[in-house]
């Protein structure tokens, strides 16, 4: 899996490396990458920022002065830029460059084909304002495809968030290693396609030294992979008794839906047996789709109790029956995963906390934004603000192994480990998708992957299926759970197929 690294740990590799010429690397990679999308002779607005970011855009614009038109707009006093950006400015102006000040007016002569955004990099430091945000604004609008150097300037490296505004990127050619907030939050968004220039600086090992904030372990990493999956090939002679018991509890009056979606999708992804407790005193006794499927009134727990992982929360309510499940089911040795109401019950519940991180089997929560800040008792806002962050901050709290669903969803574990999942759409914004998501990992976990390694494939998994619908025309409009659900079925397999031939 590709290393995620923050702020911190970059500057800890380029102190490591500090010997190296790593902003001359820097500007021929990206002159290189220049010659791979824009015509020689073709016009280029270069955008030199402040600090080194700025550097690096004016060592490419000398590397490109004979074979492209050049704009060079500085931000900034020159004067103060630090020792190698100043250099690599005298550089360019001892070349015949120019330094504008502002965006130049072109007239009737040719429009740019691209421009080199080095305004800010991982030094940006606070919201842009004033002339930064304008001249962000001002490049955003003149609707050119735009190059990001590093990070898409107004972008928070460590976290997606957009600090006031931002380059919105067609690509980005990011240095020495990938930054989580490229693949998380707005990062998608205004990064475009990122492509990594290592700088032939080897991987982050000395990064790995360097503790991040508060509770996170090290670097992150990218799940862009399915892992290892052997633990579900099944033998030739096995029987349903071999592949798990999922539960699954939920589904109060006019929810029944979403209990139902997540029982489904435990039922297409593998488990052997799939049992449904529902609310709704007037529940079928056969979902008539999959009447492959267990329905049954939630209490006695009988077969909850018999289930090798229980899935607690879609469409559950938030009544005092629910919380006597609640309450029950966090004393359950089972593997538990936790979704919907039964986060927003553990929020307004504070002894939940103290039973979860009393349990002894594996604890999943799965939040999405809303209910991560119920839980964490503040903000949307302030959860979206720090994802990484908060999602190891719920994983500690619960002693939960944490997703923090939405656009690259954080998988967080109590001991400060993390990921940002890369694959998933928009399509999945849509009522339902949550409740798959937890069916899969639940399933994933009864037929014997270990409760981290359940979890990392099932959510790679579910956007997976979501991109291998969208690329057939399904979606991302229109997109279902159900579709989901059903394309889950075939990826796993698919994958699974793939491993076994390997
Ligand atoms: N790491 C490496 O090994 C390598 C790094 N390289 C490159 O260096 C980049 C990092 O360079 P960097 O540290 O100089 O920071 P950078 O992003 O240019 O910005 C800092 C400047 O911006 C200013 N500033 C900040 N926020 C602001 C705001 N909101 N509004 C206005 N101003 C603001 C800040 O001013 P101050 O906060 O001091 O007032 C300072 O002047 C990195 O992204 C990569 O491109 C490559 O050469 C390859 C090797
Ligand atoms: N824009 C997006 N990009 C990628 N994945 C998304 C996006 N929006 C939602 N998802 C995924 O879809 C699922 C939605 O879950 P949730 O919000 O709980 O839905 P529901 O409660 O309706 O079931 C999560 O797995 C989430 O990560
Ligand atoms: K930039």
């Amino acid at each position: 899996m590709t290393p995620l690294l923050l702020r911190s740990q970059i500057h800890a590799l380029e102190l490591a490396h500090a010997a190296l010429p790593l902003m001359q690397r820097a500007g021929a990679a990206i002159a290189a990458y220049v010659r791979q999308i824009a015509l020689p002779g073709s016009r280029l607005l270069v955008l030199a920022g402040p600090g080194n970011n700025g550097g690096d855009a004016l060592v490419a614009a000398s590397l490109l002065h004979h074979d492209y038109v050049l704009n060079v707009v500085m931000f900034g006093d020159p004067q103060r830029l630090p020792d190698q950006a100043a250099q690599a400015c005298r550089d360019w102006q001892a070349s015949g460059g120019e330094l504008h000040t502002a965006l130049p007016v072109l007239g009737d002569t040719p429009g740019y084909a691209l421009v080199l955004d080095g305004l800010f990099g991982i030094g940006l430091a606070r919201p842009l304002q004033g002339g930064a945000a304008a001249l962000v604004q001002q490049v955003n609008a003149l609707g050119v495809p735009v190059l990001a150097l590093d990070v898409p300037s107004g972008l928070c490296a460590d976290t997606g968030a957009v600090l006031g505004v931002a380059i919105q990127a067609r690509y980005t050619l990011t240095f020495l290693a990938h930054k989580p907030g490229l693949y998380t939050h707005d990062g998608p968004d205004h990064a475009g396609r990122v492509q990594l220039a290592r700088l032939d600086v080897p991987g982050p090992d000395v990064a790995d030294l360097v503790a991040g904030d508060a509770g996170v372990a090290g670097y992150g990493h990218l799940l862009d992979a399915p892992g290892e999956l052997h633990a579900l090939k099944r033998r030739l002679n096995s029987n349903k008794g071999n592949h798990g018991r999922v539960a699954v509890i939920g589904g109060a009056g006019g929810m029944m839906g979403a209990a139902l979606l997540a029982a489904r999708a435990a039922l297409l992804c593998g488990a052997g047996r799939v049992y449904a407790g529902l609310l709704d005193a007037q529940a079928y006794g056969l979902d008539y789709l999959y009447p492959e499927l267990m329905l049954r009134d939630p209490l006695p727990l009988t077969e909850v109790d018999a289930a090798d992982c229980v899935v607690l929360g879609p469409g559950l309510g938030q009544g005092d029956l629910a919380l006597y499940l609640l309450e029950a089911a966090l004393r359950l040795p089972a593997p538990l995963v936790l979704d919907a109401d039964a986060l927003n019950l553990m929020a307004c519940t504070p002894t939940c906390a103290e039973q979860s991180c009393a349990r002894s089997a594996a604890t999943i929560i799965t939040p999405h934004p809303g209910e991560a800040a119920r839980l964490l008792a503040c903000s949307v806002a302030e959860v979206q603000q720090d994802r990484i962050g908060s999602a190891i901050r719920l994983a500690q709290q619960y002693a939960a192994i944490t997703v923090l669903k939405g656009c690259g969803s954080v998988i967080a574990t109590p001991a400060g480990h993390w990921w940002i999942n890369r694959s998933g759409n928009p399509g999945l914004a849509s009522a339902g998708m949550g409740d798959v998501l937890a069916g899969i990992i639940a399933a994933l976990l009864v037929q014997g992957l270990q409760p981290q390694q359940s979890v990392l494939t099932a959510v790679h998994l579910h956007g997976a299926a979501a991109d291998g619908l969208v690329a057939s025309g399904i979606g991302p409009l229109g997109l279902t759970a159900s579709e989901v659900g059903l394309q889950a079925r075939r990826i796993l397999n698919l994958w699974l197929a793939r491993a076994d031939a390997s």
